[in-house]
């Protein structure tokens, strides 16, 4: 198997091999081939990465800030020698093209992993006088935090996890996504390679149910769900009962408003950004794309030609811009919106199907896909695809365009196009969502916060803003004088 690892699981240090798991497979998306057999983590194996944590936890608090950045930046320096090794599994894994996983997934990590080894030694507390005596304050580290991923960004989510977790002198137990069980496990080599304490990061891998005993788990002081809605219900629901404190990163459907004075060309490339790339499986999308009547079929025919142009095909040759869906099941679920969107009545402007690409019979492939004349209340419209399926719906009127964005129960992100400046802080200052972009999308830097209002999601990822949510503070009251007592 092309990808097999030395062991399923990443614990105190080394590999580790389940006794009882149960065993499942991962597919190369493109050919169906199977690339590697890994185990659930079975009782022994969680207790084990518990106890690993434990002790790897209380080394790593009691190291300097500035050596934990150290080893936080060394580690982001090995992520980046090994960029093509990584970039090859992760699309072997995910099905994403080359051409994307060589900038966006390990490189992402090594960003994260760089930016909070920067921010180590700077993370400190307050002196608050109180007129003699005095407070200060200490940010302390949870303890052990338990990382949940999704399936489309395997080694951004586990990075985009750790760096922040580690940084605060925590310890991290990370579950992939069974889909695509693989490079987490590389990192936590890079981890150790960099001089992480043995334990401090672990990898066990599992369905929902190694997830729900972890949250539920009385050593995990903190969850950080990446996943979908559903998901992120179960997950708060279990934390809320165990009091846990919980992050999560959930799913949008998120709306990019393109005012008739915009500058149509970026707009149509953002719009291509906001959909296709990594074969549309991106939680903050700009799925409902609010073209203004004026520009409408402007944008439409030039944005067809140039989705014409889009190379589908092998995800290793580093020319593929598109390459098939992760998995049978997303295959399945994508086709049968793209059938929805045209059984409900939405213009169907190019593709539509799945897509055959020479040698590749048997891959996950489908094209990418262009609807107008959408409504508001269509399912193509309100539910989350997870595929290149990209809605165009008419708009005339400013406030009108901001209630229809606003319109979801999601509120993961959301762009405005316009050259107005006024228009376009105006606009973004009224749409509920936690990530904005204006004349561009899905840029995800790591100094700047990310996550959602509404139902996408509770707390931030990157930028200062993370920190809040790895660590706790400790108000200390010191007394300078004597004590006061009534009797
Ligand atoms: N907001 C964000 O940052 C991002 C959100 N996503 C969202 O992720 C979804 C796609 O990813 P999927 O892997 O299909 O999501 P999913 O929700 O099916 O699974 C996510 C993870 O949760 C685990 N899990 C499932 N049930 C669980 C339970 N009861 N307790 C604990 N863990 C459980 C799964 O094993 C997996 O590791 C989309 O909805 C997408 O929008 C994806 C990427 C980024």
């Amino acid at each position: 198997m092309r990808a097999q690892p030395k062991a399923s699981h990443y614990v105190g240090g080394s590999y580790l091999e389940s006794q009882t798991g149960t065993p499942f497979d991962s597919f190369y998306p493109a050919t169906g081939e199977v690339i590697a057999r890994v185990h659930t983590a079975d009782d022994a194996v969680i207790e084990a990465a518990i106890s690993a944590a434990r002790t790897g936890q209380e080394i790593w608090a009691a190291m300097p800030p500035a050596e934990r950045g150290r080893i936080l930046r060394k580690a982001a320096d090995i992520l980046r020698e090994k960029n093509r090794e990584l970039s090859v599994l992760e699309t072997l894994d995910t099905g994403k093209p080359l051409q994307e996983t060589l900038i966006a997934d390990a490189a992402s990590g090594a960003d994260c992993l760089e930016y909070y080894g920067g921010l180590a030694a700077t993370l400190t507390g307050e002196h608050i006088d109180l007129g003699g005596s005095f407070a200060y304050t200490k940010r302390e580290p949870l303890g052990i935090c338990f990382g949940i991923g999704a399936w489309n960004y395997p080694i951004q989510i586990a990075c985009w996890k750790a760096a922040p977790a580690l940084v605060c002198g925590n310890a991290m137990i990370f579950k992939p996504s069974e889909v695509t069980p693989l490079s987490a496990l590389k990192f936590a080599e890079a981890l150790t390679e960099a001089g992480l304490p043995d334990g401090v990061y672990n990898v066990i891998q599992g369905f929902g149910d190694v997830g729900a005993k972890m949250v539920a788990h009385p050593d995990i002081a903190k969850v950080s769900l990446t996943g979908s809605v559903p998901t992120g219900a179960k997950v708060a629901s279990l934390a809320g009962e165990h009091l846990k404190k919980t992050t999560l990163e959930l799913g949008g459907k998120s709306p990019l408003i393109i005012f008739d004075d915009a500058d149509v060309e970026n707009a149509i490339s953002a719009a291509i950004n906001a959909n296709f790339y990594s074969t549309g499986q991106i939680c903050s999308n700009g799925t409902r794309v609010f073209v203004h009547k004026a520009i409408k079929e402007q944008f439409l025919s030039r944005l067809a030609e140039r989705t014409s142009s889009a190379v589908l095909g092998d995800p290793l040759d580093e020319a593929t811009n598109i390459g098939p869906l992760v998995s049978r099941q997303q295959f399945d679920k994508v086709l049968s919106y793209m059938q929805i969107g045209q059984d409900e009545g939405a213009r169907l402007v190019c593709g539509g199907g799945s897509a055959q690409v020479d040698s590749f019979p048997e891959g996950y492939f489908v094209q990418p896909t262009v609807f107008a004349d959408v409504r508001d209340n269509m399912r193509i419209a309100r539910e989350e695809i997870f595929g290149p399926v990209l809605s165009v719906l008419d708009f005339g009127d400013e406030d009108e365009v901001v209630a229809r964005a606003n319109d979801t129960e999601f509120g993961l992100a959301a762009g405005v196009f316009t050259k107005d400046i006024q228009r376009a802080h105006r606009v973004i200052g009224k749409l509920e969502a936690g990530t904005c972009w204006i004349n561009t999308y899905n840029l995800t830097p790591i100094e700047m916060p990310f996550g959602g209002y509404k139902k996408s999601g509770i707390g931030r990822e990157n930028g200062h803003a993370a920190i809040e949510y790895y660590s706790q503070i400790k108000s200390i009251y010191v007394e300078m004088d004597g004590v006061e007592a009534a009797f």
